[in-house]
Parts: structure tokens; C-alpha cells; sequence
């Protein structure tokens, strides 16, 4: 049981905040600013402290300058005051007092100029106003596009709502845990959450409640607004009620009235403070621009960072694979400066782990476009973009990342020659952005590719990271909307060929924008391809709908798409991903028929082939040079074609010639056969000649007595009989010659019978 003393001390606490509540429901209603006002340019008194207001006094509020000045609760102005929090941003004047009183607000302003405490603060407040308690459940949505900034929204919840008693979590995609999110998540107040996995509770939490949400904010809402995550905020939308307050905050705001219908606002407040502005990315940022070869943007790279062992850099790379490779190889050759890497293919609490690292040291952050969004790192002196920034917007959002909140900050960027339309539209009047050409200075530049080769000679895995990095980075220029900027026609062979050298690696990686045209031979394609070479020294490129197809559905999670196997051949695996850059026209085609064709680097890596189990028996499979099934007629017909010449008449006569052999073989045969029976009736003649002799012999020894019983014996005894006695043996010998004249007799009358 609590102390009844504790207990008054409750109720009193309740009693106040109720007093402070109606309080601060009549002065916001009371000193609320007219619809679609700005606040005046400070005054010259502005930052002095202001006396609280008197009983019964409600001030307007859509001037004021502090957060003390604002009609906030005791609880949260301690709270931003703990964080040194007084005066406001631009875009805290503009957007608080008309959110504060319960309008929609479309919030834009320069990266860095506080937008997150612009949203934070009156989902709090709100709130608070409203008396919530965990058990009415979620009355608030944050949405945000990736797991870090929805962390990092949460921490700035955390810091505004210290002294509040409200519950709120983040819920995002690569976080493990659904199961006891589900169990939790109708207990939260404030919801920080990705798209993607608030639709999953929707989809599977049993008694998922939002029916009393009071709030909806979209963080960097032109990207929540975009294709990407339409299906999931179309759906989350219409699982909400209709009656909230909706705030949409973003650098690059979107324009579109459809999307903007899309999330249903109600007479919005449209505040884009930085409209009048002289640059559309912060005044203390100084940007510069440098036309780097290609072949030449990683010793651009090695050498900036030597020459910069003092400064917290982040080097946006364009592929998941690019920043793999180079965090690896620059970490073994050791510039002076720790490294770390990031992109979206970490969990979450790590990512949280190199964020919050990354803040606290001087370093390098290699990263892909992940960070390049609200990420807010302290103290970042230098942005490096390596690869080209997709469109202005990618490019205001990674600068960005530096010069925030007055602070000052520096961004490079490299551009291959190739891409200096990028440039152009950057130093176009109407994109305000100031940025200069610094012309490279060879003398600064070290040769690291040497180095990088001996680092993939060490270790071979690396090896195969840098073939994966080099195709991924074709890939990611090649499936870049703004053909006027990336267009991989512009580059040559012998390019990719020094870029490929460039990453240490021994060949370049087999790139073949496309397969041959179909029914061509591969000798006949090899001679188009030489003879495309030597006319032109661009190269050029054939299209295969089908995988341009696949290149475009492909891949959720990594930051370029990544082509499917085609599935029409399902017996090859074609090694698409680190060998053969198959590439897409911007048209859907499918009809298109192939152009030009491109061949790059050493000749195509043999097709690996799977064994077809079903093949019937004791038939047998061949193969061409390039692993393709041949028809078995087809080796047959492949060897006559090398004998132009069919010589008839010599077939005619070797037919002749075995017809005629035949023959004879025939007769010889017949003639054996002959033979044999001839042979055969003899014998059986013979026989029966002697059995008849033999019973005239007996006959007449019947007739005279003594010795014929010896003959008798003898004939039916046989030859034992011959060798048993002298004379008897004489005997013998004279019948056997009686005998053998006999036979040769009676052979020579049948042989003159059948002849
Ligand atoms: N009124 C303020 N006084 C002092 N610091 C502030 C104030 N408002 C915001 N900041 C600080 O400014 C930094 C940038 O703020 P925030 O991240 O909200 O910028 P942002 O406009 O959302 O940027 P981005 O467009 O890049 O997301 C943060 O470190 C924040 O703490």
C-alpha cells in the first residue's frame, strides 16, 4: 500500500496537470495564428526570456521566437531546455504555432534546420492534452523510410518526452523480434515505424487497434509519397481514421497534389521557409565539384582521405558490393584514419552501433545511399560522393549530412567526364546550389592500384568482392532513370577495361550488354562485334528484352536492382551477376529489336551446365564452344560442311560393289549348303547298304555253321574285334577295304546323280 501522503501528492499532480491542461486548450485556441501565416522576421529583443503568461492572459504565439514563448507544458519546455534547446529554428517558428492548435501541416526546409523537433513536439504535446495513458492504446504514427531514422526520431521522442509518462516504440523491418512486438505493440502510445512492418502488424497482429489515432507524420515525405512505398502507405492509410491531424516534413518536398490527396489533408498549412532563400542546401556548406576519370576515382579517393587524416568524412558509394569492396581494400592498405562501412544489408543494431560510433570519432564512413537521408552525425566535416548522385534531390540529401544546424561543412563530388550534364543541371540558375570546380592536381594523386592488386593477390575473396563491385557499379549507372547523365554508351572498353585495373583486378570482369542476335552464328557475331569496334570508339549496345525486364522488377533490400536468372533456360546458370551486364533501354518494348552490341573485356565464361536426368537412355547430349545444346543431327552436318563436294558415282559404285560381293557370298553359301546335304543322304545311304549287307552275311552263315559265328560276332563287335587277333586283324583289314572301296563306289554314282 502506497502512503497516504504519496497518494495526496498523486492527486495533486493530477489536479495540476488538469489546470495546465485547460490552461493550455484556451491559450492555444485563444492566441492561435490566423491560416497561412508566417511569423514576422525576429525582432531585436527576440532571445531575452519572457515572464510566463498571467492568469487569464493568452498571448498570440505565432511570433514568438523561444519554446519558452510557446504554449508547451512544464514537462516539455524542461525537457528542451535539459538539451539546451531555447531559441527556435526557422522551420520550429513556421510550423509549431499552426500545429500546436491541431492543423495539417506540409512542412519543408533546408537539411539540418531542425525538422524533427518541428513534428516531435506537438505529437507530445498533443498528446498530453489529451490526457493519454497506455491504456488507450496508439495514438500517434511516425513514419519514417529506414530503420536508422526512425531510431533516431525515437531518441528525439525520448529527449522531448523525458518527463512525460508516455510509451512509445520503434517498429522496423530488419529487427528481430515480431513475436513480442506483437504482444507489446497495442500498449504503445507513439509508434516510430518503417512502411513496411507497421503493415505486417496490421497483416498479422491479432486486435491491432488504431481506431484512435490522433496523429499521423510522415518524416522525408516526398520518399514515403514515392513509388517505393506506395502499395504499403496506401494500405496503412486506409486502415486509419480519416479524422487525425497529419504532418508531412521533408527537404525536398513533394509537389504532387495527388500524392499529397493520397494522405487526405485537411485545409494544409503549406510552409516551405527556404522558398525565398538564395540556396536550396544550407549557407555554411561549401560545395565543389571535380571531373575524375573513372579509372581514377579510387586513387581520387585514397588520396582525398590522406590528405584529410583530421577530418570526419562520409563517402557515398552507389552499391551495397562498392562499399564492401572499398571499406575492405582501403582498411588493408591502412590511410591513418579508422574506417567503418554501413549500408542495408546490416541488422539494425549494428547499423546503431556504427552510427553511434561514427558520432563519437573522427573517422570515414563509407556508405550507400542508406545514410544519405536525416541521418543527423555530429560534427561532419566532409561529404565525398564518389559516384554520382541519382538526381538533385539524392544530391541535396547527402550534402546534407554536413552543415547542419548553422554548423559548417564541405562536399566533394566526383564526376566522370561522361557525366557532366550532372554538373550543368547542378549550376542551373533555378537548382540554387553554389557549387565550384576544383580541378585535380595530379601531383597530389597516389597510385594505389598496384597496391590493390597485391591486397586481391593476398586475398581472393576480395577478389571476387572487386569483380561483383566493378558489374555492380555498371549496373547501377546503367539502371539510372536520366539518360542524360548516365549513359554507359558514352563510356569505351578500354574504360572499363582501366576502371577494372583500377579495382586491382587481374581481368576485366565479361560484361556483354547483350547476347547476340539470335540465329547468327557465334563466329559471324564475333566478326560484327570487331567490325563495330574498329568503326567506332564508343561502344555500343544490344538489348535483350527479357532480362531488361528481370533488371527492372528486381531486389527489395539492396540499394540497386539486381537482374533474375532468366528462367526460359532453366538448365544454365548465366552467371549474370558478375559476368554479363545485360542492358536496358528505357523502353518496355519487348519487341525492341537489338541495335548495337557492345563486348568488353576477355571472352565469355563457358555456360555451366546441368545434367537433364530425363534425357531417354543412350541418347547423348553435345555441346557447342559456348555450353549451348546442339541437336545430334547437327555434329554430322557439321562435318560434311567442312567436304563441300558430294561425290555420287563413287557411292553408286561402292553400292554396286557390296551388291556384287553379296551375290558371290550368296552362291559360296548355297553351294556349302549343298554340299552338306549331299553329304548327309550319303551317310544315311551308306548306312542303310550296310545294315542290309549285314543281314545277307548272317542269312547265309545260318546256312553253313562254325566260323560264321566268329564273323557274326566279329560284324557286331566291331572294331574290337580287329584288334584283339592277328587274324582275326587280317580279316578285318580285308573287309575294311571291301568296305571303303564300297563307299568311294556308291559317293561317285551320287555325286554323278545330283550333278
Ligand atoms: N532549436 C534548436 N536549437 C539547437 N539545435 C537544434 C534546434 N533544432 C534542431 N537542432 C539540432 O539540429 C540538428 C538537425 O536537426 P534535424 O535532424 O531535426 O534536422 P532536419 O531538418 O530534420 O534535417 P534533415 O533534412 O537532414 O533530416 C540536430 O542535431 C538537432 O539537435
Amino acid at each position: 500500500m502506497r502512503p497516504p501522503q504519496r497518494r495526496g501528492a498523486a492527486k495533486q499532480t493530477r489536479l495540476k496537470e488538469a489546470d495546465e491542461i485547460r490552461f493550455l486548450d484556451e491559450w492555444i485556441e485563444a492566441g492561435k495564428p490566423r491560416p497561412g501565416t508566417k511569423p514576422p522576421p525576429p525582432s531585436k529583443s527576440a532571445g531575452a526570456r519572457p515572464a510566463p503568461p498571467a492568469a487569464g492572459e493568452y498571448p498570440e504565439y505565432g511570433a514568438c521566437t523561444r519554446f519558452d514563448e510557446l504554449p508547451l507544458s512544464q514537462k516539455t519546455k524542461d525537457a528542451l531546455r535539459k538539451e539546451n534547446f531555447t531559441e527556435m529554428s526557422e522551420i520550429q517558428r513556421a510550423a509549431l504555432p499552426h500545429a500546436l492548435c491541431g492543423r495539417d501541416v506540409l512542412g519543408a526546409a533546408k537539411t539540418g534546420s531542425g525538422k524533427t523537433l518541428a513534428f516531435v513536439i506537438p505529437v507530445i504535446e498533443k498528446l498530453y492534452r489529451e490526457r493519454w495513458g497506455p491504456e488507450d492504446g496508439v495514438g500517434c504514427i511516425i513514419l519514417s523510410p529506414t530503420s536508422d531514422l526512425a531510431g533516431q526520431i525515437f531518441s528525439v521522442i525520448k529527449i522531448v518526452g523525458k518527463y512525460h509518462s508516455f510509451k512509445g516504440g520503434v517498429i522496423v523491418g530488419n529487427r528481430k523480434g515480431i513475436e513480442q512486438e506483437k504482444e507489446r505493440v497495442n500498449s504503445l502510445n507513439i509508434l516510430v515505424c518503417t512502411p513496411g512492418r507497421l503493415l505486417q502488424h496490421f497483416d498479422e497482429t491479432p486486435n491491432f487497434d488504431c481506431s484512435q489515432l490522433q496523429m499521423l507524420v510522415l518524416d522525408e515525405a516526398d520518399q514515403i509519397l514515392d513509388h517505393g512505398f506506395k502499395r504499403q502507405v496506401d494500405a496503412i492509410i486506409s486502415q486509419i481514421p480519416k479524422v487525425r491531424q497529419t504532418l508531412l516534413f521533408s527537404a525536398t518536398q513533394t509537389k504532387s497534389v495527388k500524392d499529397l490527396a493520397r494522405v487526405s489533408l485537411r485545409d494544409p498549412e503549406y510552409i516551405s521557409v527556404h522558398e525565398e532563400a538564395r540556396t536550396a542546401t544550407p549557407d555554411t556548406l561549401e560545395q565543389y565539384a571535380m571531373i575524375v576519370p573513372l579509372e581514377q576515382k579510387l586513387n581520387m579517393l585514397w588520396s582525398f582521405i590522406k590528405r584529410h587524416l583530421n577530418s570526419k568524412t562520409i563517402v557515398f558509394l552507389s552499391s551495397v558490393k562498392q562499399v564492401k569492396f572499398v571499406f575492405e581494400i582501403f582498411k588493408k592498405l591502412r590511410p591513418g584514419i579508422p574506417l567503418k562501412c554501413m549500408h542495408g544489408r546490416m541488422a539494425y543494431v549494428v547499423q546503431q552501433a556504427i552510427v553511434a560510433d561514427f558520432n563519437e570519432s573522427t573517422s570515414v564512413l563509407f556508405s550507400t545511399d542508406l545514410t544519405s537521408r536525416g541521418l543527423d552525425i555530429k560534427n561532419v566535416d566532409w561529404v565525398v560522393q564518389v559516384d554520382c548522385p541519382q538526381d538533385m534531390d539524392y544530391y541535396i540529401h547527402r550534402v546534407g549530412r554536413t552543415a547542419r544546424y548553422n554548423k559548417k561543412g564541405k562536399a566533394l563530388m566526383f564526376l566522370c567526364p561522361e557525366e557532366e550534364a550532372m554538373l550543368e543541371k547542378l549550376k542551373a540558375a533555378e537548382s540554387k546550389i553554389p557549387i565550384h570546380i576544383r580541378k585535380p592536381k595530379s601531383e597530389q594523386l597516389e597510385q594505389i592500384s598496384q597496391n590493390i592488386a597485391s591486397v586481391l593477390v593476398k586475398f581472393p575473396n576480395l577478389q571476387q568482392l572487386g569483380k561483383r563491385a566493378f558489374v555492380t557499379y555498371l549496373k547501377s549507372v546503367y539502371l539510372q532513370k536520366d539518360k542524360k547523365v548516365f549513359d554507359l554508351s558514352r563510356f569505351s572498353a578500354e574504360q572499363f577495361a582501366a576502371y577494372a585495373a583500377s579495382l586491382g583486378l587481374p581481368v576485366t570482369p565479361t560484361i556483354r550488354f547483350i547476347s547476340h542476335k539470335k540465329n547468327v552464328s557465334r563466329k559471324d557475331a564475333e566478326d560484327i562485334d570487331k567490325k563495330q569496334m574498329k568503326s567506332s570508339s564508343k561502344p555500343e549496345v544490344i538489348i535483350n528484352p527479357q532480362v531488361n525486364s528481370d533488371l527492372i522488377k528486381d531486389d527489395e533490400d539492396d540499394d540497386i536492382l539486381y537482374p533474375k536468372k532468366p528462367t526460359a533456360d532453366a538448365n544454365m546458370d548465366d552467371g549474370i551477376d558478375d559476368d554479363v551486364l545485360r542492358a536496358k533501354e528505357p523502353t518496355t518494348d519487348t519487341n525492341t529489336k537489338p541495335d548495337k552490341v557492345i563486348q568488353l573485356g576477355k571472352p565469355l565464361k563457358k555456360k555451366k551446365l546441368k545434367i537433364n536426368v530425363h534425357r531417354p537412355m543412350g541418347t547423348r547430349v553435345k555441346y557447342d564452344d559456348e555450353g549451348n545444346t546442339i541437336p545430334p543431327l547437327a555434329s554430322v552436318a557439321e562435318e560434311l560442311a567442312s567436304e563441300p563436294v558430294v561425290h555420287k558415282d563413287k557411292i553408286s559404285q561402292r553400292y554396286a560393289e557390296m551388291l556384287r560381293e553379296m551375290r558371290e557370298h550368296d552362291k559360296e553359301d548355297k553351294l556349302e549348303h549343298k554340299k552338306s546335304l549331299r553329304e548327309k543322304k550319303l551317310q544315311k545311304k551308306l548306312k542303310l547298304k550296310r545294315k542290309r549287307q549285314e543281314e545277307t552275311e548272317a542269312e547265309s552263315e545260318e546256312d553253313s555253321g562254325s566260323e560264321s559265328d566268329r564273323g557274326r560276332d566279329a560284324a557286331s563287335k566291331g572294331k574290337k574285334r580287329y584288334l584283339n587277333s592277328d587274324d582275326d586283324e587280317d580279316n578285318a583289314v580285308k573287309d575294311g577295304d571291301v568296305l571303303a572301296q564300297q563307299e568311294a563306289l556308291a559317293l561317285k554314282l551320287l555325286s554323278k546323280m545330283h550333278s
